[in-house]
């Protein structure tokens, strides 16, 4: 069994539980109230600039060429694909790109974007995918689970949100970071795989809090 299988296979509950959040579901049935919606967006949004930055030092950390191409084409990927969803449901809501940009932080936002910034900042290439993994393989396993069981028609607002994640270009992305994972895995000790398996359930549960956070549209207390 490849290593990043039995990640999974542990993590299932959590990636479980992300699927039955009432925010998943109510982006697959269109139901989720847009105001709801609208904070995710912003706050995914910060999320998303800060989360390049980890593709820019995957990419500066890179051993070998063909690593540094691929970092570099996810932090396209990032910046470009996935930030131009974000700013076309900006333009839905009548919020400029420049107003996203000046969204302020929810705490979880903080806590998810440092934590796996600091794990790629002191660690390897393979450190970098095993907090990210449940970020990119996550978000291509709901998008096709929503797009399986939920509603994929012009009456879901929602639609090009599952489109986006439940299309095939954005898991094969997805499958280079497992697959370079697994490779490192073949060739380390259980001290880094004991460390891999802990940044990728601690990020599967920032996953989950993520969802959370935007489903109460957490704010700072004071
Ligand atoms: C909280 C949160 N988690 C995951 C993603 C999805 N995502 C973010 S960056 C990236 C890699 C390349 O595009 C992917 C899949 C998201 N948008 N927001």
């Amino acid at each position: 069994m490849r290593f990043t299988d039995l990640l999974r296979q542990e993590a299932g509950p959590i990636w479980e539980a992300e699927k039955q959040h009432p925010f998943v579901r109510g982006i697959g049935d269109g139901s989720l109230p847009l105001d709801r919606f609208r904070f995710y967006l912003l706050q995914d949004y910060l999320f998303l600039i800060e989360f390049s930055r980890i593709f820019a030092l995957g990419a500066a950390r890179a051993g070998d060429l063909a690593t540094m191409q691929h970092f570099a084409s996810l932090l396209h990927e990032t910046l470009h694909t996935e930030m131009a969803l974000h700013k076309r449901y900006g333009e839905r809501f009548g919020i400029s790109p420049a107003q996203m940009e000046a969204a302020e932080p929810a705490p979880t936002t903080i806590a998810y974007t440092r934590y796996m910034l600091e794990a790629a900042w002191r660690g390897t290439t393979a450190d970098l995918a095993a907090a990210v993994l449940p970020c990119q393989w996550g978000y291509a396993e709901i998008g096709r689970h929503l797009k399986e069981t939920g509603d994929t028609s012009e009456a879901n607002p929602y639609r090009d949100w599952i489109l986006l994640y439940s299309s095939e270009e954005f898991k094969a992305t997805g499958d280079w970071l497992r697959e370079h994972l697994d490779r490192a895995a073949t060739e380390s000790g259980t001290g880094d795989r004991e460390r891999w398996r802990a940044l990728f359930l601690t990020g599967s549960r920032y996953e989950y809090l993520f969802w959370e956070m935007s489903w109460r549209q957490e704010r700072w207390p004071v």
